[in-house]
Protein backbone atom coordinates (compact mmCIF):
# COMPACT_ATOMS: atom_id res chain seq x y z
CA UNK A 1 0.00 0.00 0.00
CA UNK A 2 0.97 3.19 -0.87
CA UNK A 3 1.73 5.85 2.08
CA UNK A 4 2.63 9.35 1.62
CA UNK A 5 4.43 10.23 4.42
CA UNK A 6 3.72 8.89 8.29
CA UNK A 7 0.68 6.55 8.28
CA UNK A 8 -2.40 7.23 9.81
CA UNK A 9 -2.83 4.58 11.53
CA UNK A 10 -6.87 5.36 11.39
CA UNK A 11 -7.17 5.23 7.82
CA UNK A 12 -4.88 3.08 5.46
CA UNK A 13 -4.20 4.90 2.52
CA UNK A 14 -3.32 4.61 -0.97
CA UNK A 15 -2.84 6.41 -4.05
CA UNK A 16 -4.75 5.71 -7.67
CA UNK A 17 -3.12 6.82 -10.24
CA UNK A 18 -4.78 6.89 -14.16
CA UNK A 19 -3.22 5.79 -16.54
CA UNK A 20 -4.27 6.82 -19.90
CA UNK A 21 -5.86 3.45 -22.26
CA UNK A 22 -6.24 4.64 -25.13
CA UNK A 23 -8.70 3.89 -28.10
CA UNK A 24 -8.27 1.71 -31.37
CA UNK A 25 -5.43 -0.49 -31.09
CA UNK A 26 -6.74 -2.44 -34.13
CA UNK A 27 -7.10 1.11 -35.88
CA UNK A 28 -2.98 1.62 -35.33
CA UNK A 29 -2.11 -1.48 -36.73
CA UNK A 30 -4.39 -1.67 -39.51
CA UNK A 31 -2.85 2.22 -40.60
CA UNK A 32 0.43 1.28 -39.55
CA UNK A 33 -0.12 -1.85 -42.40
CA UNK A 34 -1.48 0.50 -44.54
CA UNK A 35 1.31 3.39 -44.29
CA UNK A 36 3.43 0.53 -45.25
CA UNK A 37 1.53 -0.30 -48.28
CA UNK A 38 1.45 3.22 -49.03
CA UNK A 39 4.92 4.04 -48.55
CA UNK A 40 5.71 0.93 -51.10
CA UNK A 41 2.97 1.86 -53.86
CA UNK A 42 3.79 5.63 -54.02
CA UNK A 43 7.57 4.29 -54.35
CA UNK A 44 6.24 2.50 -57.83
CA UNK A 45 4.30 5.17 -58.87
CA UNK A 46 0.92 4.67 -57.50
CA UNK A 47 -1.46 7.17 -57.21
CA UNK A 48 -3.42 7.99 -54.40
CA UNK A 49 -6.77 6.24 -56.18
CA UNK A 50 -4.62 2.63 -55.49
CA UNK A 51 -3.17 3.65 -52.22
CA UNK A 52 -6.83 4.32 -51.08
CA UNK A 53 -8.05 0.95 -52.94
CA UNK A 54 -5.50 -1.06 -50.65
CA UNK A 55 -6.70 1.15 -47.75
CA UNK A 56 -10.58 -0.18 -48.32
CA UNK A 57 -9.57 -3.33 -47.95
CA UNK A 58 -7.56 -3.73 -45.04
CA UNK A 59 -10.25 -1.43 -43.34
CA UNK A 60 -12.97 -4.10 -44.71
CA UNK A 61 -10.72 -6.58 -43.04
CA UNK A 62 -10.03 -5.35 -39.83
CA UNK A 63 -13.51 -4.15 -39.22
CA UNK A 64 -11.98 -1.19 -37.50
CA UNK A 65 -14.59 1.44 -39.30
CA UNK A 66 -17.90 1.30 -40.93
CA UNK A 67 -16.10 3.64 -43.65
CA UNK A 68 -13.26 1.97 -45.87
CA UNK A 69 -12.52 5.32 -46.78
CA UNK A 70 -8.53 6.30 -46.43
CA UNK A 71 -9.17 9.87 -47.21
CA UNK A 72 -12.57 11.96 -47.17
CA UNK A 73 -14.29 14.84 -46.18
CA UNK A 74 -17.02 15.35 -43.53
CA UNK A 75 -18.90 18.20 -44.88
CA UNK A 76 -21.99 20.19 -42.95
CA UNK A 77 -23.25 23.75 -41.76
CA UNK A 78 -22.26 23.24 -38.87
CA UNK A 79 -18.93 22.87 -37.18
CA UNK A 80 -17.75 23.79 -34.51
CA UNK A 81 -14.16 24.50 -34.49
CA UNK A 82 -11.69 26.58 -32.06
CA UNK A 83 -12.38 29.58 -34.75
CA UNK A 84 -16.16 29.19 -34.03
CA UNK A 85 -19.00 27.28 -35.76
CA UNK A 86 -18.51 27.41 -39.53
CA UNK A 87 -20.28 26.06 -42.73
CA UNK A 88 -17.87 24.00 -44.40
CA UNK A 89 -15.89 20.83 -44.72
CA UNK A 90 -13.44 18.70 -42.53
CA UNK A 91 -10.44 17.01 -44.46
CA UNK A 92 -9.53 13.33 -43.02
CA UNK A 93 -6.64 11.40 -44.07
CA UNK A 94 -5.96 8.25 -42.28
CA UNK A 95 -6.46 8.77 -38.66
CA UNK A 96 -5.84 12.53 -38.69
CA UNK A 97 -7.76 15.80 -39.74
CA UNK A 98 -5.52 17.27 -42.20
CA UNK A 99 -7.29 20.46 -43.01
CA UNK A 100 -10.86 22.60 -41.82
CA UNK A 101 -12.62 24.81 -44.77
CA UNK A 102 -15.14 27.48 -44.81
CA UNK A 103 -17.84 26.15 -47.92
CA UNK A 104 -16.33 29.64 -49.61
CA UNK A 105 -12.91 28.05 -49.80
CA UNK A 106 -13.89 24.30 -49.98
CA UNK A 107 -12.29 23.22 -53.82
CA UNK A 108 -14.33 20.10 -54.45
CA UNK A 109 -13.15 16.79 -54.10
CA UNK A 110 -10.16 15.32 -56.45
CA UNK A 111 -10.24 11.80 -57.54
CA UNK A 112 -10.53 8.93 -54.46
CA UNK A 113 -11.24 11.49 -51.85
CA UNK A 114 -14.86 10.61 -50.61
CA UNK A 115 -17.43 13.17 -49.15
CA UNK A 116 -20.07 12.33 -46.60
CA UNK A 117 -22.87 15.19 -46.36
CA UNK A 118 -24.10 15.69 -42.67
CA UNK A 119 -26.09 19.03 -43.97
CA UNK A 120 -27.56 20.30 -40.65
CA UNK A 121 -26.24 17.82 -38.44
CA UNK A 122 -23.61 19.71 -35.60
CA UNK A 123 -20.00 18.08 -36.67
CA UNK A 124 -17.97 18.55 -33.13
CA UNK A 125 -14.89 17.47 -31.95
CA UNK A 126 -15.58 13.62 -30.14
CA UNK A 127 -16.40 14.00 -26.22
CA UNK A 128 -13.52 13.41 -23.74
CA UNK A 129 -14.55 11.64 -20.50
CA UNK A 130 -12.13 12.19 -17.83
CA UNK A 131 -14.50 10.21 -15.13
CA UNK A 132 -15.79 6.68 -15.87
CA UNK A 133 -15.52 3.46 -13.84
CA UNK A 134 -15.97 0.36 -16.52
CA UNK A 135 -14.77 -1.87 -13.85
CA UNK A 136 -12.66 -4.33 -15.64
CA UNK A 137 -10.76 -6.51 -14.91
CA UNK A 138 -12.78 -8.32 -12.13
CA UNK A 139 -15.96 -6.84 -12.17
CA UNK A 140 -16.86 -6.89 -16.14
CA UNK A 141 -20.02 -8.18 -14.93
CA UNK A 142 -21.12 -4.50 -13.93
CA UNK A 143 -19.82 -2.68 -17.08
CA UNK A 144 -16.95 -3.84 -18.41
CA UNK A 145 -14.80 -2.45 -21.45
CA UNK A 146 -16.94 -3.95 -24.61
CA UNK A 147 -20.25 -2.51 -23.22
CA UNK A 148 -18.85 0.40 -21.74
CA UNK A 149 -16.80 1.60 -24.34
CA UNK A 150 -19.57 0.69 -27.29
CA UNK A 151 -22.04 2.93 -25.06
CA UNK A 152 -19.15 5.39 -24.74
CA UNK A 153 -19.12 5.45 -29.47
CA UNK A 154 -22.77 5.59 -29.12
CA UNK A 155 -22.65 8.75 -26.84
CA UNK A 156 -20.01 10.69 -28.77
CA UNK A 157 -17.26 9.75 -26.29
CA UNK A 158 -14.30 9.16 -28.31
CA UNK A 159 -11.79 9.08 -25.24
CA UNK A 160 -12.37 8.08 -21.85
CA UNK A 161 -10.10 8.27 -18.34
CA UNK A 162 -11.31 4.72 -17.00
CA UNK A 163 -11.21 5.35 -12.82
CA UNK A 164 -8.73 2.43 -11.14
CA UNK A 165 -11.50 1.19 -9.14
CA UNK A 166 -13.86 -0.39 -9.37
CA UNK A 167 -12.15 -2.76 -11.54
CA UNK A 168 -10.48 -6.13 -8.93
CA UNK A 169 -7.83 -5.50 -8.35
CA UNK A 170 -8.27 -1.73 -8.03
CA UNK A 171 -4.90 -0.32 -10.45
CA UNK A 172 -2.50 -0.01 -7.68
CA UNK A 173 0.45 -1.36 -9.15
CA UNK A 174 2.65 -2.27 -12.17
CA UNK A 175 1.40 -5.97 -12.11
CA UNK A 176 -2.37 -4.98 -11.32
CA UNK A 177 -1.91 -2.26 -14.59
CA UNK A 178 -0.88 -5.02 -16.75
CA UNK A 179 -3.90 -6.75 -15.85
CA UNK A 180 -6.01 -3.58 -16.85
CA UNK A 181 -3.95 -3.51 -20.36
CA UNK A 182 -4.07 -6.87 -21.00
CA UNK A 183 -8.06 -6.87 -20.28
CA UNK A 184 -8.58 -3.60 -22.51
CA UNK A 185 -7.02 -5.00 -25.48
CA UNK A 186 -8.76 -5.70 -28.37
CA UNK A 187 -11.94 -4.90 -25.92
CA UNK A 188 -12.17 -0.97 -26.18
CA UNK A 189 -14.38 0.96 -28.66
CA UNK A 190 -12.86 4.23 -27.40
CA UNK A 191 -9.85 5.64 -25.93
CA UNK A 192 -9.11 4.88 -22.01
CA UNK A 193 -6.87 6.03 -18.72
CA UNK A 194 -6.27 3.51 -14.63
CA UNK A 195 -3.96 3.53 -11.42
CA UNK A 196 -2.79 3.07 -7.83
CA UNK A 197 0.72 2.16 -5.98
CA UNK A 198 1.30 1.51 -2.13
CA UNK A 199 4.98 3.45 -2.05
CA UNK A 200 6.46 6.59 -3.81
CA UNK A 201 8.75 3.95 -5.62
CA UNK A 202 5.65 2.26 -6.62
CA UNK A 203 4.20 5.53 -7.57
CA UNK A 204 7.30 6.46 -9.75
CA UNK A 205 7.15 3.14 -11.25
CA UNK A 206 3.87 3.47 -12.38
CA UNK A 207 4.13 6.90 -13.74
CA UNK A 208 7.30 5.10 -15.46
CA UNK A 209 4.87 2.74 -16.87
CA UNK A 210 2.94 5.32 -18.42
CA UNK A 211 0.00 6.18 -16.34
CA UNK A 212 -0.88 9.42 -17.01
CA UNK A 213 -2.37 10.64 -13.62
CA UNK A 214 -3.72 9.53 -10.30
CA UNK A 215 -6.74 9.28 -8.08
CA UNK A 216 -7.32 9.01 -4.88
CA UNK A 217 -10.09 9.36 -2.42
CA UNK A 218 -10.81 11.36 0.97
CA UNK A 219 -13.19 9.47 2.50
CA UNK A 220 -13.90 5.32 1.88
CA UNK A 221 -14.71 4.72 -1.71
CA UNK A 222 -16.78 1.28 -1.11
CA UNK A 223 -13.92 -0.72 -2.66
CA UNK A 224 -11.74 -2.41 -0.19
CA UNK A 225 -9.03 -2.84 -1.81
CA UNK A 226 -9.09 0.90 -2.90
CA UNK A 227 -8.62 3.03 0.51
CA UNK A 228 -8.37 7.28 1.28
CA UNK A 229 -5.58 9.41 1.42
CA UNK A 230 -5.47 12.62 4.09
CA UNK A 231 -3.65 15.70 2.80
CA UNK A 232 -0.08 14.66 3.88
CA UNK A 233 -0.79 12.40 1.41
CA UNK A 234 -1.99 14.15 -0.98
CA UNK A 235 1.20 16.76 -0.03
CA UNK A 236 3.97 13.60 -0.84
CA UNK A 237 1.99 13.02 -4.11
CA UNK A 238 1.64 16.45 -5.69
CA UNK A 239 5.84 16.13 -5.21
CA UNK A 240 5.99 12.82 -7.52
CA UNK A 241 3.83 14.30 -10.24
CA UNK A 242 5.64 17.82 -10.23
CA UNK A 243 8.34 15.79 -12.00
CA UNK A 244 6.02 14.13 -14.90
CA UNK A 245 3.95 16.76 -14.84
CA UNK A 246 0.68 14.75 -14.67
CA UNK A 247 -2.51 15.60 -12.79
CA UNK A 248 -4.18 14.02 -9.56
CA UNK A 249 -7.84 13.49 -9.21
CA UNK A 250 -9.25 14.03 -5.89
CA UNK A 251 -12.70 12.72 -4.66
CA UNK A 252 -12.83 15.83 -1.93
CA UNK A 253 -15.25 14.65 0.29
CA UNK A 254 -14.20 13.97 3.71
CA UNK A 255 -16.43 11.89 6.63
CA UNK A 256 -17.80 14.57 9.45
CA UNK A 257 -19.43 13.26 12.57
CA UNK A 258 -22.75 14.81 10.77
CA UNK A 259 -24.59 11.45 10.62
CA UNK A 260 -23.58 11.05 14.45
CA UNK A 261 -26.76 13.17 15.03
CA UNK A 262 -29.22 11.20 12.94
CA UNK A 263 -30.49 7.93 14.54
CA UNK A 264 -30.28 6.06 11.22
CA UNK A 265 -32.33 3.27 13.27
CA UNK A 266 -35.45 5.68 13.46
CA UNK A 267 -34.71 7.20 10.06
CA UNK A 268 -36.15 5.98 6.72
CA UNK A 269 -33.55 4.13 4.94
CA UNK A 270 -35.95 4.69 2.06
CA UNK A 271 -35.88 8.18 2.02
CA UNK A 272 -33.97 10.30 -0.13
CA UNK A 273 -33.46 13.30 2.17
CA UNK A 274 -32.34 11.08 4.88
CA UNK A 275 -29.28 9.91 2.89
CA UNK A 276 -29.00 13.75 1.88
CA UNK A 277 -28.30 14.26 5.22
CA UNK A 278 -25.61 11.92 5.88
CA UNK A 279 -23.56 13.03 3.04
CA UNK A 280 -23.55 17.19 4.00
CA UNK A 281 -22.36 19.94 1.84
CA UNK A 282 -19.77 20.35 4.87
CA UNK A 283 -17.99 17.19 4.04
CA UNK A 284 -17.39 18.23 0.53
CA UNK A 285 -16.32 22.17 2.18
CA UNK A 286 -13.88 20.24 4.75
CA UNK A 287 -11.83 18.18 2.40
CA UNK A 288 -11.51 21.10 -0.21
CA UNK A 289 -10.11 23.01 2.69
CA UNK A 290 -7.74 20.51 3.28
CA UNK A 291 -6.98 20.01 -0.25
CA UNK A 292 -6.21 23.75 -0.63
CA UNK A 293 -3.34 23.51 1.96
CA UNK A 294 -1.02 21.53 -0.20
CA UNK A 295 -2.68 22.59 -3.84
CA UNK A 296 -0.65 26.03 -2.73
CA UNK A 297 2.54 23.73 -3.66
CA UNK A 298 1.50 23.90 -7.11
CA UNK A 299 2.35 27.67 -7.67
CA UNK A 300 4.88 28.91 -9.99
CA UNK A 301 7.97 28.44 -7.35
CA UNK A 302 6.21 26.27 -5.10
CA UNK A 303 7.83 22.94 -4.33
CA UNK A 304 5.19 20.89 -6.29
CA UNK A 305 5.22 23.02 -9.72
CA UNK A 306 4.03 21.42 -12.38
CA UNK A 307 1.39 19.12 -10.55
CA UNK A 308 -1.76 19.69 -11.11
CA UNK A 309 -4.79 18.89 -8.83
CA UNK A 310 -8.16 18.83 -10.11
CA UNK A 311 -11.70 18.27 -8.16
CA UNK A 312 -14.12 15.62 -9.46
CA UNK A 313 -17.80 15.65 -9.53
CA UNK A 314 -18.02 18.70 -7.47
CA UNK A 315 -21.84 18.76 -5.83
CA UNK A 316 -21.79 21.76 -3.63
CA UNK A 317 -21.75 24.95 -5.61
CA UNK A 318 -21.47 27.46 -2.38
CA UNK A 319 -18.88 27.18 -0.05
CA UNK A 320 -16.85 24.42 -1.73
CA UNK A 321 -17.11 26.27 -4.73
CA UNK A 322 -15.81 29.90 -3.09
CA UNK A 323 -12.83 27.72 -1.87
CA UNK A 324 -11.83 26.41 -5.13
CA UNK A 325 -12.49 30.02 -6.95
CA UNK A 326 -10.17 32.06 -4.35
CA UNK A 327 -6.98 29.31 -4.59
CA UNK A 328 -7.44 29.55 -8.64
CA UNK A 329 -7.29 33.70 -8.04
CA UNK A 330 -4.31 32.54 -5.81
CA UNK A 331 -2.31 30.67 -8.34
CA UNK A 332 -3.11 27.08 -7.59
CA UNK A 333 -3.13 24.57 -10.39
CA UNK A 334 -6.15 23.32 -9.94
CA UNK A 335 -9.20 22.71 -11.48
CA UNK A 336 -12.85 21.07 -10.89
CA UNK A 337 -15.51 19.27 -13.01
CA UNK A 338 -19.32 18.95 -12.40
CA UNK A 339 -21.18 16.14 -13.66
CA UNK A 340 -24.29 15.80 -15.85
CA UNK A 341 -26.63 14.04 -12.90
CA UNK A 342 -26.11 17.16 -10.70
CA UNK A 343 -27.26 19.51 -13.33
CA UNK A 344 -30.02 17.64 -14.62
CA UNK A 345 -31.91 15.97 -11.36
CA UNK A 346 -32.63 17.44 -8.00
CA UNK A 347 -33.15 15.96 -4.66
CA UNK A 348 -36.96 16.90 -4.54
CA UNK A 349 -37.45 15.22 -7.25
CA UNK A 350 -35.67 11.80 -6.26
CA UNK A 351 -38.98 9.89 -5.10
CA UNK A 352 -37.84 7.58 -2.05
CA UNK A 353 -36.57 4.38 -2.68
CA UNK A 354 -35.45 5.45 -6.24
CA UNK A 355 -31.70 4.29 -5.34
CA UNK A 356 -31.05 4.88 -9.21
CA UNK A 357 -30.28 8.25 -8.15
CA UNK A 358 -27.62 7.38 -5.17
CA UNK A 359 -24.12 8.98 -5.77
CA UNK A 360 -21.62 10.49 -4.04
CA UNK A 361 -21.46 13.38 -3.21
CA UNK A 362 -25.48 13.36 -3.27
CA UNK A 363 -27.71 15.49 -5.79
CA UNK A 364 -28.75 18.48 -3.67
CA UNK A 365 -31.98 20.58 -3.69
CA UNK A 366 -33.10 22.69 -6.84
CA UNK A 367 -31.14 25.76 -5.59
CA UNK A 368 -27.77 24.33 -5.36
CA UNK A 369 -28.30 22.80 -8.75
CA UNK A 370 -29.24 26.27 -9.61
CA UNK A 371 -25.95 27.79 -8.67
CA UNK A 372 -24.16 24.76 -10.24
CA UNK A 373 -25.07 26.31 -13.57
CA UNK A 374 -24.64 29.82 -12.41
CA UNK A 375 -21.17 28.37 -11.88
CA UNK A 376 -20.56 26.41 -14.71
CA UNK A 377 -21.50 29.03 -17.26
CA UNK A 378 -19.48 31.78 -15.05
CA UNK A 379 -16.79 29.82 -16.11
CA UNK A 380 -16.02 28.48 -12.24
CA UNK A 381 -16.49 24.86 -13.37
CA UNK A 382 -13.85 24.05 -16.02
CA UNK A 383 -15.28 21.12 -17.48
CA UNK A 384 -18.03 17.86 -17.24
CA UNK A 385 -17.27 14.33 -16.59
CA UNK A 386 -19.91 11.68 -16.58
CA UNK A 387 -18.64 9.87 -13.82
CA UNK A 388 -20.27 6.61 -14.99
CA UNK A 389 -20.40 3.83 -11.86
CA UNK A 390 -22.53 1.04 -12.63
CA UNK A 391 -22.75 -2.08 -10.67
CA UNK A 392 -25.27 -5.16 -10.82
CA UNK A 393 -29.07 -4.36 -10.67
CA UNK A 394 -28.87 -6.43 -7.15
CA UNK A 395 -26.07 -4.12 -5.50
CA UNK A 396 -28.42 -1.05 -6.52
CA UNK A 397 -31.46 -3.02 -4.29
CA UNK A 398 -34.05 -1.52 -6.43
CA UNK A 399 -36.67 -3.38 -4.59
CA UNK A 400 -35.44 -2.73 -1.99
CA UNK A 401 -35.18 1.00 -2.15
CA UNK A 402 -32.52 1.32 0.59
CA UNK A 403 -30.99 4.29 0.18
CA UNK A 404 -28.15 3.51 2.90
CA UNK A 405 -27.03 0.62 1.90
CA UNK A 406 -27.40 0.90 -2.06
CA UNK A 407 -24.43 1.15 -4.33
CA UNK A 408 -23.38 4.63 -4.99
CA UNK A 409 -22.91 5.55 -8.48
CA UNK A 410 -24.68 7.08 -11.44
CA UNK A 411 -24.47 4.87 -14.90
CA UNK A 412 -25.42 6.97 -17.91
CA UNK A 413 -22.01 7.36 -20.38
CA UNK A 414 -24.07 6.87 -23.17
CA UNK A 415 -26.61 10.36 -22.09
CA UNK A 416 -23.73 12.83 -21.43
CA UNK A 417 -24.01 14.61 -24.32
CA UNK A 418 -27.98 15.37 -24.94
CA UNK A 419 -28.68 15.35 -21.21
CA UNK A 420 -26.17 18.77 -20.61
CA UNK A 421 -27.82 19.73 -24.07
CA UNK A 422 -31.16 19.22 -23.26
CA UNK A 423 -31.47 20.45 -19.22
CA UNK A 424 -28.49 23.05 -20.68
CA UNK A 425 -30.85 24.80 -23.11
CA UNK A 426 -33.20 26.98 -20.93
CA UNK A 427 -29.85 28.38 -19.16
CA UNK A 428 -28.57 29.44 -23.18
CA UNK A 429 -25.40 26.55 -23.47
CA UNK A 430 -24.07 27.04 -27.30
CA UNK A 431 -22.44 24.36 -29.01
CA UNK A 432 -18.93 25.49 -28.14
CA UNK A 433 -19.88 26.03 -24.71
CA UNK A 434 -20.09 21.91 -25.21
CA UNK A 435 -17.50 22.04 -26.79
CA UNK A 436 -15.21 23.46 -24.06
CA UNK A 437 -16.53 21.43 -21.63
CA UNK A 438 -16.73 18.23 -23.01
CA UNK A 439 -13.40 18.19 -25.44
CA UNK A 440 -10.70 21.21 -24.74
CA UNK A 441 -10.67 21.52 -21.34
CA UNK A 442 -10.82 17.96 -20.95
CA UNK A 443 -8.63 16.83 -23.42
CA UNK A 444 -5.65 19.01 -21.51
CA UNK A 445 -6.46 17.51 -18.03
CA UNK A 446 -6.10 14.22 -19.90
CA UNK A 447 -2.66 14.99 -21.57
CA UNK A 448 -3.89 14.69 -25.11
CA UNK A 449 -2.57 17.58 -27.23
CA UNK A 450 -3.84 16.13 -30.21
CA UNK A 451 -7.55 15.57 -29.25
CA UNK A 452 -10.06 18.25 -27.79
CA UNK A 453 -11.08 20.07 -31.18
CA UNK A 454 -11.01 20.29 -34.87
CA UNK A 455 -8.08 21.46 -35.77
CA UNK A 456 -5.82 20.32 -39.11
CA UNK A 457 -2.90 17.88 -37.20
CA UNK A 458 -5.17 16.80 -34.95
CA UNK A 459 -6.63 12.73 -34.32
CA UNK A 460 -9.92 12.45 -36.38
CA UNK A 461 -11.91 11.89 -33.91
CA UNK A 462 -15.58 13.52 -33.83
CA UNK A 463 -19.01 13.34 -33.38
CA UNK A 464 -21.88 13.83 -35.55
CA UNK A 465 -25.48 14.80 -33.66
CA UNK A 466 -28.64 16.19 -34.72
CA UNK A 467 -29.59 18.94 -31.29
CA UNK A 468 -33.05 19.46 -32.45
CA UNK A 469 -33.68 15.28 -32.42
CA UNK A 470 -35.91 14.30 -29.11
CA UNK A 471 -36.08 10.71 -28.20
CA UNK A 472 -37.56 8.62 -25.06
CA UNK A 473 -35.16 6.43 -23.18
CA UNK A 474 -37.55 3.28 -23.11
CA UNK A 475 -36.72 -0.01 -23.07
CA UNK A 476 -36.76 -0.03 -26.60
CA UNK A 477 -33.71 2.49 -27.33
CA UNK A 478 -30.53 1.22 -28.15
CA UNK A 479 -28.95 1.26 -25.22
CA UNK A 480 -25.39 -0.06 -24.41
CA UNK A 481 -24.53 0.34 -21.15
CA UNK A 482 -24.51 -3.42 -19.50
CA UNK A 483 -27.48 -2.84 -17.05
CA UNK A 484 -29.91 0.15 -18.12
CA UNK A 485 -32.28 -0.59 -15.49
CA UNK A 486 -29.87 1.08 -13.04
CA UNK A 487 -29.56 3.85 -15.12
CA UNK A 488 -31.31 7.27 -13.92
CA UNK A 489 -31.99 8.65 -16.96
CA UNK A 490 -34.14 5.50 -18.13
CA UNK A 491 -37.55 6.94 -18.59
CA UNK A 492 -36.73 10.69 -19.74
CA UNK A 493 -36.55 12.39 -22.96
CA UNK A 494 -33.94 14.03 -24.52
CA UNK A 495 -32.81 15.99 -26.89
CA UNK A 496 -29.59 15.56 -29.22
CA UNK A 497 -29.11 12.49 -31.06
CA UNK A 498 -25.69 11.13 -31.76
CA UNK A 499 -25.82 9.76 -35.69
CA UNK A 500 -21.97 8.90 -36.02
CA UNK A 501 -18.62 9.14 -34.21
CA UNK A 502 -15.33 8.85 -35.54
CA UNK A 503 -11.97 7.44 -33.59
CA UNK A 504 -8.68 8.16 -34.81
CA UNK A 505 -10.49 8.33 -38.83
CA UNK A 506 -12.57 5.47 -38.50
CA UNK A 507 -16.54 5.44 -37.76
CA UNK A 508 -16.72 3.69 -35.36
CA UNK A 509 -20.20 3.85 -34.38
CA UNK A 510 -23.32 4.94 -37.05
CA UNK A 511 -27.22 5.18 -36.41
CA UNK A 512 -26.97 1.93 -33.97
CA UNK A 513 -24.48 0.07 -35.58
CA UNK A 514 -20.67 -0.13 -34.37
CA UNK A 515 -17.81 -1.44 -36.41
CA UNK A 516 -17.27 -5.34 -36.18
CA UNK A 517 -13.96 -4.79 -34.26
CA UNK A 518 -12.79 -3.38 -31.02
CA UNK A 519 -10.07 -1.14 -32.33
CA UNK A 520 -9.27 1.45 -29.33
CA UNK A 521 -5.56 1.81 -28.30
CA UNK A 522 -4.67 2.27 -25.03
CA UNK A 523 -2.67 5.57 -23.96
CA UNK A 524 0.34 5.36 -22.08
CA UNK A 525 2.59 7.98 -21.80
CA UNK A 526 5.40 5.59 -23.33
CA UNK A 527 2.65 4.98 -25.92
CA UNK A 528 1.80 8.53 -27.17
CA UNK A 529 4.82 8.74 -29.60
CA UNK A 530 3.35 5.66 -31.22
CA UNK A 531 -0.27 6.88 -31.48
CA UNK A 532 0.76 9.52 -33.32
CA UNK A 533 3.65 8.44 -35.33
CA UNK A 534 5.46 11.88 -34.65
CA UNK A 535 8.60 11.88 -32.40
CA UNK A 536 7.40 13.86 -29.37
CA UNK A 537 10.71 15.36 -27.99
CA UNK A 538 9.42 17.03 -24.78
CA UNK A 539 7.07 15.11 -22.23
CA UNK A 540 3.26 15.69 -22.60
CA UNK A 541 2.45 18.83 -20.40
CA UNK A 542 -0.26 19.52 -18.67
CA UNK A 543 -1.38 22.52 -18.62
CA UNK A 544 0.29 24.78 -15.31
CA UNK A 545 -3.24 26.31 -14.03
CA UNK A 546 -6.68 26.26 -15.61
CA UNK A 547 -6.82 29.55 -13.98
CA UNK A 548 -6.65 31.06 -17.10
CA UNK A 549 -9.82 29.73 -18.30
CA UNK A 550 -11.87 31.51 -15.66
CA UNK A 551 -14.51 34.45 -16.69
CA UNK A 552 -12.61 37.21 -17.27
CA UNK A 553 -10.36 35.37 -19.99
CA UNK A 554 -13.06 32.93 -21.06
CA UNK A 555 -13.37 34.66 -24.62
CA UNK A 556 -9.64 35.10 -25.17
CA UNK A 557 -8.80 31.68 -24.41
CA UNK A 558 -12.09 30.05 -25.60
CA UNK A 559 -11.05 28.79 -29.09
CA UNK A 560 -7.41 28.31 -28.33
CA UNK A 561 -6.67 25.32 -29.66
CA UNK A 562 -4.86 21.98 -28.96
CA UNK A 563 -2.12 23.07 -31.43
CA UNK A 564 -1.76 26.74 -30.06
CA UNK A 565 -1.78 25.20 -26.22
CA UNK A 566 1.50 25.77 -24.49
CA UNK A 567 2.13 25.17 -21.26
CA UNK A 568 2.91 28.00 -18.44
CA UNK A 569 6.02 26.91 -16.94
N1 LIG B 1 -16.48 3.56 -6.07
C1 LIG B 1 -17.06 4.43 -6.90
O1 LIG B 1 -17.18 4.22 -8.10
N2 LIG B 1 -17.49 5.56 -6.42
C2 LIG B 1 -18.09 6.54 -7.23
N3 LIG B 1 -19.38 6.71 -6.73
C3 LIG B 1 -20.18 7.79 -6.76
N4 LIG B 1 -19.78 8.90 -7.33
O2 LIG B 1 -21.27 7.72 -6.21
C4 LIG B 1 -17.23 7.78 -7.12
O3 LIG B 1 -16.77 8.30 -8.16
O4 LIG B 1 -16.99 8.26 -6.03
ZN1 LIG C 1 -15.74 9.82 -6.49
ZN1 LIG D 1 -16.09 8.12 -9.84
Amino acid sequence: MFVFGKQDCARSDRFSVEASYSAFVGTYRALMLYHALALNTQRRGFSELKWTFLFAIEVSRSGCSLLPHYHYWIKSKRIVTPDGIISGAVEVKGKFITSVVTENDWRGTSKGEQVIDYGEAVVMPGLVDVHAHLDDPGRADWEGFPSGTKAAAAGGITTLIDMPLNSFPSTTSTESLELKIKAAEKNIYVDVVPENAFNSSALEALLEAGVLGLKSFMCPSGINDFPMTNANHIKEGLLVLAKYRRPLLVHAEIQLDSESHLDLNTEDARSYSTYLKTRPPAWEEAAIRELLTVTKDTRIGGSAEGAHLHIVHLSDASSSLDLIKEAKVNGDSLSVETCPHYLAFTAEEIEDGDTRFKCAPPIRDASNREKLWDALMGGHIDMLSSDHSPTVPELKLLSDGNFLRAWGGISGLQFVLPVTWSYGKKYGVTLEQLALWWSERPAKIAGQKLKGAIASGNFADIVIWDPSAEFDLTNEYPVYIKHPSISAYMGRRLAGKVFATFVGGNLVYKEGKHAAAACGVQILAKNMNKLTGLFIKRPLYIFRSMDYLSKDKAKETKFHTARRFVVRN
